[in-house]
This record gives structure tokens, C-alpha cells and sequence, in this order.
């Protein structure tokens, strides 16, 4: 494991002086006009058992001296070494003294993978054979609820780790629908319970009670209140059994909840929840798609850990995203990056990865303690295309901010209507709008439209400024043959992969979460204060202002 502090790295300063000396001068158009082989030289494509994926990473501010030394930098932070212990068990996630270990939960080569000298393998596959036999007695209808009715609902009530993942999942993956209808709650603002119950019935629901720790607040509120709301109905206590179950590592806390342990799906400290929907967690995916189509999923996330694992530094895709990353974030200063899915389906995506990016790298201590002098995980943030092109595109092609971006999209529809023409309206947007932030207008092409417009020379100048593209916008485009549940697997652990990388780099612990404890340890202190209509003084005036405003104001 390097030692050393980032910015003394050699490596890191090699790109600070060519950053210095050239940053400001690489203009991506004016590359591919110097090279007709730029496409070739920074574009690769992953063969993988259902087709191609090609990652086109030409249209960024590189050449190949910049390229070389990041990668040089890949090297020198032992990125290869960190990798290797996180796919060996190693307790990288030393804040919390856990292994790192959703890789085991896809692994599919049949090897053992020891935490503290055990296996985890087979307690690994016991699980999955639990969700196997689970899934099919759903969906064969021989589970029957309290009045003998098959379930037609599942509600997975869960957040963060236990709610976005499936979420994302099962929304990217609707066409291998098995017929359940799947349901989220993850707020604990009463509403999205409330809600969630107008539109099913307790003889026919399924609760999927999905928490870690099963100690989260908004998830046991929820948990506790579904219960109460079933119990209603159905009665007898004694019926929960057929109503809800139980993911998560807490076996005493399920069974506190009044959940059979039979019912309960486990998995372990080594799973963190931003990384979970591998394990029991998956469970509502599985339910929905199938099992067969989770291990689908599965098998494409171990196939993009295979190819991280092992293909060189130079043609490992999750390594060049991560590094294209640092040359922006670092060096060029751009604070957030776009993730743009030309799918419907993939409306969460970029949700999801807010929660894998951010609360993974959103840190500024290194792995020995000290702040960190240089700026870590970008703030990510998108919407599908071209729904986007349509909102905030205008900010990514004239606003003064650079905002590399990932354009995402698969070659074949789910929904090829009229001819395939929406989708070819959909890739046409797709590949003009990396071409456009690449390309820009120059004043004379601007020029030139706004004559053949028959413009007047006065009204000409007027607006001329406001037509012009910079350009010089950084792209990667990743094009996939289908997003099935296998593409999907392996896009998730490419993005996976990447934000192990970045962390390596920024020598941050990517798989702690400190930052969310003290939020909730005020809000313990609040709630109580809450009960009653009493001012209070004890916290700033800010805070009491606000307590006493609400309490002043309300009428329940
Ligand atoms: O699964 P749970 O233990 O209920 O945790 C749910 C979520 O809440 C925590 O505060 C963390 O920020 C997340 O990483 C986690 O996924």
C-alpha cells in the first residue's frame, strides 16, 4: 500500500507540471482533425458472452502523454495491490474492520474467499438457494397469504443501500417482468407509506422488511407501521409469518420485530449497503425478474470483475473512467459528472450512483488520518436522455462550468415501435449531442448560418455571441448491445469498479459512512423534543427559531 501523501507523489506531480504546461491548449476537435486514428487509439471494446460493449473515451481532453501518466499514477497508488486485497478479503474497510466482499456475493468461479480463515462461499450459496426457493414458491403461487390468495404485491421497505439498488434494478429491468408488481417505501415521511397501501391488498402483499442493520430509523417506522396496517386486517398475529420477511445481518433485531427467523435472508458485515443489491438485498429483484434472471445479473457484474481484475491498466475500462475522472476533478476543477442513460428504463441510474459515488467518496480524510489537500468524489448527478437535452443540456454546452459526462445506451430497444423510429430518434440525439459539446461553433459557422437566415448585419452582431459553442466538453460514450439483466450486471460493476479506483487514488477509505451518523444522532436529540408544544432553548438560535416556529404552528 503506498505511503506516501498523493500530491508528493511523483507520478501526481508529473501531471500537475503537464497539466500547467498544456492543460488549457487540448482541444478534443482539434485532436481528432491532427488524427484520424483517435477513435482507434482511445476507444475499446469488451466482448462479452451477450455482445459488445464499446467504450468510446475519444472524445475527452487526452492525448496519449496524458494518458500514460495517469496511468502512471494507477500504478504508483497500487491500485493493482488494493484491488487484489479487496478480491482476496482483505479488511480494506479498516475504519470499520470489515472486508470488502460484494464481489464474493457474484463471484461464479466456484473458489473460496476467506474472511478470518472461513470460507464465505457456501454460506453465500445457502443464501442464494434460499432466494431460489423463495422465488419460485412466489411465483409458482404455492405461497398463499392469510386467506389462501397468491401474492400479486411485493413492497420492499427499505432506503438508501436496502431501497435504491432494487429500485434502480427492477425499474432498468421491467420487460423481464415475472408479474408481481414490486413497491418501494423508503421515506419516513408518511406518505410514501400511505400512499404505497391505496394500491394493495393485505391478503396479497408481501413485505420485504430490508435493512442491514435493522436498526434504521425510517425503515423500522415504516416496517412497524406496515405491520400495524396488515395486522388490521388480517387479525391474528400469527399471519405475519405468510406476510413479511426480513433482509439483513441482524437476526436478533428481526426477531425482536416479530419476523420468523425462518423468513429471514442473510447476509453479512462484509456486504456494505451501497454495494448490497447482490445479496439478500436482491431479494425484491429476484421476486420480480426471477431468480434466474438475478443470477443474470450477477453473472455480468463477475464478468466485469474478471475484466478489472485482469486486463492491463492501459484497456481496463472501470480503470480509464476513474482516471478520466481525476484528470477533470483534480486538475481541470470540474465539481460534478453527468450521468446521462439513453433508456427509459434506467431513470434511476444515476440516483443510484449518487448514493454509490457520493457516500463512497465523499470524504476529505485519507487512510492515515490526515485531511486531504486536493478535492474527491464529484458530486454526480442526471436524468435519461433526451429528457435532459431538454432541461439542463444548455448549462453542459454554454455554461461556464465543465461537466464531463457518460452517455449511456443500448443498440436494441425493448420497445421497438413504428420501425424502431423512436429509437432512432433516441441514438441520433445521443451521438449529436457528444459530437455538439466535442465540436462546438465556431463564430464563422455561426456567422455563416445567421446570413443564410438573412439576418441584417446589425442584428447579426447583436446575437452572434450568443450562437457560438465553445465546445471542448468531455465525453465517454458507452454503447451496449441490450440492457438485459446480464448488461446491466456488468454496467453496475463497472461503475462499481471505478469508484474503487477514484478511492485508491485519493487514498480515501471508500466503504465507511461516518458522515451520516451525525445527522441522525441530532435528529435522536430532536424527536423527543418534538413531543410537546414547550419551547426550548438548548441548541443554537437558529435551530430553536425553528423547533419553536413548528411547534408554535402546528395544529396536530
Ligand atoms: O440497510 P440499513 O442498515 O437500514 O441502512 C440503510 C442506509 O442507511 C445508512 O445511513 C447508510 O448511509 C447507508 O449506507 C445505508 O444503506
Amino acid at each position: 500500500m503506498s505511503n506516501s501523501f498523493l500530491t508528493d507523489d511523483a507520478s501526481w506531480k508529473s501531471i500537475v507540471d503537464y497539466y500547467n504546461q498544456n492543460g488549457s491548449k487540448i482541444n478534443i476537435y482539434k485532436l481528432f482533425q491532427q488524427d484520424p486514428y483517435r477513435f482507434d487509439k482511445f476507444s475499446l471494446t469488451i466482448n462479452t458472452p451477450e455482445g459488445n460493449i464499446l467504450l468510446d473515451y475519444s472524445k475527452n481532453r487526452i492525448n496519449e502523454d496524458i494518458l500514460k501518466l495517469l496511468l502512471n499514477l494507477a500504478k504508483s497508488r497500487n491500485v493493482e495491490a488494493i484491488r487484489d486485497d479487496m478480491f482476496c478479503g482483505s479488511k480494506i474497510n479498516f475504519t470499520e474492520n470489515r472486508a470488502v466482499l460484494h464481489i464474493a456475493l457474484r463471484s461464479k468461479c466456484g473458489k473460496p474467499i476467506y474472511v478470518d480463515g472461513v470460507d464465505v462461499m457456501p454460506k453465500i450459496n445457502a443464501v442464494l438457494q434460499h432466494m431460489k426457493e423463495f422465488t419460485e414458491e412466489i411465483l409458482s403461487q404455492k405461497w398463499r397469504g392469510f386467506t389462501g390468495k397468491p401474492i400479486t404485491d411485493i413492497i420492499n421497505i427499505g432506503i438508501g443501500g436496502s431501497d435504491l439498488g432494487p429500485l434502480m434494478v427492477t425499474e432498468a429491468l421491467k420487460p423481464y417482468s415475472k408479474g408481481l408488481k414490486v413497491h418501494f417505501v423508503s421515506n419516513v415521511d408518511g406518505t410514501h407509506l400511505v400512499e404505497t397501501l391505496k394500491k394493495v391488498d393485505p391478503e396479497t402483499a408481501l413485505f420485504i422488511i430490508a435493512s442491514k442493520t435493522f436498526t434504521t430509523q425510517e425503515t423500522l417506522t415504516n416496517a412497524t407501521s406496515a405491520k400495524l396496517w396488515f395486522l388490521d386486517k388480517a387479525k391474528d398475529f400469527k399471519t405475519v409469518a405468510k406476510h413479511f420477511v426480513a433482509l439483513s445481518t441482524n437476526e436478533t433485531k428481526v426477531t425482536e420485530f416479530g419476523i420468523d427467523k425462518a423468513n429471514m435472508f442473510e447476509f453479512w458485515d462484509w456486504v456494505g449497503g451501497r454495494y448490497s443489491l447482490w445479496s439478500a438485498i436482491g431479494l425484491s429483484i429476484s421476486l420480480y425478474i426471477g431468480f434466474d434472471n438475478f443470477i443474470k445479473l450477477q453473472e455480468g457484474a463477475y464478468f466485469m470483475d474478471q475484466h478489472f481484475l485482469n486486463t492491463p491498466l492501459e484497456k481496463n475500462a472501470p480503470v480509464l473512467l476513474a482516471l478520466l475522472g481525476i484528470w477533470y476533478h483534480n486538475f481541470y476543477g470540474a465539481e460534478t459528472h453527468a450521468l446521462l442513460p439513453y433508456d427509459q428504463y434506467m431513470h434511476r441510474f444515476a440516483a443510484y450512483f449518487q448514493q454509490g459515488d457520493m457516500e463512497s467518496n465523499g470524504k476529505y480524510v485519507t487512510r492515515s488520518g490526515r485531511r486531504v489537500e486536493y478535492t474527491t468524489g464529484p458530486i454526480v448527478w442526471g436524468e435519461p436522455g433526451t429528457n435532459g437535452q431538454h432541461a439542463f443540456y444548455q448549462l453542459i454546452h454554454q455554461g461556464t462550468r465543465l461537466v464531463p459526462a457518460d452517455f449511456i445506451i443500448p443498440v436494441e430497444t425493448q420497445n421497438p415501435i413504428q420501425d424502431a423510429l423512436h429509437h432512432k430518434i433516441l441514438l441520433a440525439n445521443f451521438l449529436a449531442q457528444t459530437e455538439a459539446l466535442m465540436k462546438g461553433k465556431t463564430e464563422e459557422e455561426a456567422t455563416k448560418e445567421l446570413k443564410s437566415s438573412g439576418l441584417d448585419d446589425q442584428t447579426l452582431k447583436k446575437i452572434l455571441p450568443h450562437k457560438v459553442f465553445e465546445g471542448n466538453r468531455p465525453t465517454n460514450s458507452i454503447v451496449v448491445p441490450k440492457i438485459s439483466p446480464f448488461i446491466l450486471g456488468v454496467l453496475i460493476a463497472l461503475y462499481e469498479q471505478k469508484i474503487f479506483t477514484q478511492g485508491v487514488i485519493w487514498d480515501i477509505n471508500s466503504f465507511d459512512q461516518w458522515g451520516v451518523e451525525l445527522g441522525k444522532q441530532l435528529a435522536k436529540v430532536i424527536e423527543p423534543e418534538l413531543q410537546n408544544n414547550e419551547p426550548v432553548s438548548s441548541h443554537d438560535s437558529s435551530t430553536n427559531g425553528l423547533i419553536n416556529f413548528i411547534k408554535q404552528s402546528r395544529k396536530q
